[in-house]
């Protein structure tokens, strides 16, 4: 199965503020009316403040009586007070909404990266795409999603404002509504070029530090913290600390320089809007044209401009950014939808009689890796046969595994087939076809949660079934002296006083899930590789039972192991070198031989070690 390219589609601002509207259906449904009320009563606020120093001047010029002056000034006040209040209420009930909306984009991003096939959850890049679509589009309150709406907003109410105060104060002169305007838009270019620096600058940082998180994460790793103190490693660390923060500065101060320059041109620009506008009221006032209260309304109207004028550039470089950091969002969660939708759901539920073992074909499989450069497997053909018991062998990198996770569809091959009971594999639905089997992996996955529960996967478990199933893996008596036994919390992520097993015994827990699960194929990676002797020579013992009945599939370096098998496949440069029993294979395969006898001569009692390792 190919797996989608993604796209880099860019979606305008408008584009995203209706997909936005779309999905806050059903979260914020009165949105819509949200925008226009904060845009009511904002005019409101610029309005009544700036009418109110006018207001004052003239009750005084009409000597009006002071208490009465002051009753208007309370009125005014309460007024004004009431509309911010409003107006923080939905800028909060804004803020909450988007923040609904960034939460879905969170749990759909989780929920998808779950379901898109394994080879695409574990390919670098993919990964790389989805950190980056969850730092920047939606990982948190300050990231795209998170501030769209609202910086969109506060763009079109400022932009709206300039255009009232420019209006209002054209009734008194054009010159003054001219030079905000003109003011306004020469200080857009170099104020957007300056977000568009800062933004790249501050993604340079932010890749700079992604090897730095990881840096950071190892150093306080804690099993990584042995070889650090062994090692002397604290100062490599400390090296690359000082590293990171130095070039941070230095970006720093780059921004810093640039931010100056351009705080400085809109500096002069706020100096010549206000000389022009002062100026032009001045004379205005002068010539007897506009009244002082008149003179006073505009003066003030025409000093907030200034603040408006720098609120209106810097939000539309946050919407940009934001619009910028959405599409990085959508771009991934869209991706990943269609790569689920794309994923073959599988045509034939097969009807197998549960209690009889079932046959695996592997006929003419090439598999490589989408990064990988060479095939791993080449044009390979085997088959398991029902309740037949299959050992694995070949070098390290031979391509072990990857056959097992072709067998269980959680890769594809690039060519061939894979059939079950001669139904193709990719015909058959993914939960089904993983329902045949019980595969013991070479690293040991434990969850969060109770022992019961990792030998099960499931929080409603037989007990009894759990208690064989560990009886079974040689776990009972380590359990047992757990203080809560089964119910006993592994790993403290969650719980406080959560055990951490030991690599052996972590190990059975894996061989008791395999069991517990009672699938028709056993699947055995290195299954005793952290076991000890006795450990190990009881799973030999047992394997016997384990197989019972199943078709299995038992991979291990240690070449003794095979004994325990019908039949050994023996990989080789991606391909089956030889198929047979350890003494076919020894006496027909030299590459298979020469591996049993260097593996074997520790343990001849003739040589000395010293004498092994020259012979080797
Ligand atoms: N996710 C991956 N992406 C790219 N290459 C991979 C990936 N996983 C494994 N490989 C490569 O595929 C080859 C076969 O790996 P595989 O794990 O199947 O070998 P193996 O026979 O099980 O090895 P070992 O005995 O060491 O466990 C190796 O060269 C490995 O580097």
């Amino acid at each position: 199965m190919m797996i989608k390219k993604m796209t880099d589609k860019h979606y305008s601002i408008w584009e995203n503020l209706r997909w936005f509207n779309i999905q806050r259906r059903g979260i914020a449904d009165h949105l819509r009316w949200w925008l226009p009320s904060i845009l009511v009563i904002q005019l409101g606020i610029t309005l009544v403040s700036a009418a109110v120093p006018a207001l004052l001047v003239r009750l005084l010029g009409q000597h009006t009586g002071l208490p009465l002056v002051a009753l208007l000034m309370i009125g005014i006040g309460l007024g004004l007070g009431c509309l911010q209040f409003s107006q923080a209420v939905l800028d909060t009930f804004m803020r909450m909404a988007s923040s609904a909306v960034r939460n879905e984009m969170f749990a759909t991003d989780g929920g998808d990266y779950l379901h898109i096939p394994y080879v695409a959850a574990a390919d670098a890049q993919v990964r790389a795409k989805r950190a980056e679509s969850m730092n920047y589009g939606y990982g948190g309150d300050e990231s795209g999603v998170g501030v769209f709406y609202n910086t969109l907003v506060h763009t079109v109410q400022n932009a709206l404002m300039i255009l009232v105060d420019a209006v209002i104060l054209g009734q008194a002169s054009w010159w003054i509504a001219g030079v905000i305007i003109a003011t306004t838009l020469l200080a857009f270019y170099p104020q957007q070029s300056f977000q568009r620096f800062r933004r790249q600058q501050q993604k340079v940082m932010e890749d700079r530090w992604t090897p730095g998180k990881y840096i950071q994460r190892s150093s306080f790793q804690e099993e990584n913290g042995k070889d650090i103190r062994l090692y002397h490693m604290a100062g490599w660390y400390q090296g690359k600390y000082d590293q990171f923060v130095a070039a941070t500065n230095q970006t720093q101060t780059v921004i810093e320089r640039r931010q100056f320059w351009v705080s400085s041109g809109s500096a002069l620009l706020t100096l010549i809007r206000n000389t022009v506008g002062y100026g032009v009221l001045l004379l205005l006032m002068v010539n007897k044209q506009v009244s002082i209260s008149q003179f006073t309304f505009y003066f003030t109207l025409l000093s907030t401009v200034g603040m408006t004028v720098e609120a209106v550039l810097t939000q539309y470089g946050l919407l940009k950014g934001a619009n910028t950091d959405v599409n990085t969002g959508r771009r991934f969660l869209d991706w990943a939808e269609a790569v689920i939708q794309d994923m073959p759901q599988g045509k034939t539920v097969p009807h197998f009689d549960a209690r009889k073992p079932l046959t695996v074909v592997f006929d003419r499989v090439s598999f490589t890796y989408p990064d990988g450069t060479a095939p791993v497997l080449n044009d390979i053909s085997f088959t398991l046969h029902a309740g037949e018991r299959i050992a694995l062998v070949g070098l390290n990198g031979a391509g072990k595994t990857t056959i097992t996770m072709l067998m269980m569809g959680l890769l594809t091959p690039n060519s061939g087939t894979i059939t079950i009971n001669d139904i193709n594999i990719q015909d058959i639905p993914p939960a089904t076809l993983r329902s045949y089997f019980a595969p013991v992996f070479q690293e040991s996955t434990v969850f969060a949660g109770s022992v019961g529960y990792n030998v099960a996967m499931t929080r409603d478990y037989d007990e009894q079934r759990v208690r064989n199933a560990l009886a079974e893996a040689g776990l009972t008596a380590d359990i047992d002296k757990l203080a809560h036994g089964l119910q006993t919390e592994l790993t403290n992520y969650i719980q406080d006083d959560g055990v951490t097993l030991s690599g052996g015994q972590t190990q059975k827990l894996m061989i008791a899930r395999a069991l517990y699960r009672d699938a028709p194929i056993l699947l055995l990676d290195e299954p005793t590789a952290a076991l000890d002797a006795l450990a190990e020579s009881a799973l030999y013992q047992n394997y016997q039972k384990m197989a019972a009945g199943k078709t299995s599939l038992f991979i291990s370096h240690r070449l003794a192991s095979t004994r325990f098998s019908d039949r050994i496949l023996f990989l080789q440069q991606g391909q089956i070198a030889a198929s047979g029993t350890h003494e076919e294979l020894l006496a027909h395969c030299p590459a298979y031989a020469a591996l049993y006898r260097t593996q074997s001569q520790y343990y001849t009692e003739k040589q000395t070690g010293q004498e092994a390792v020259q012979d080797a």
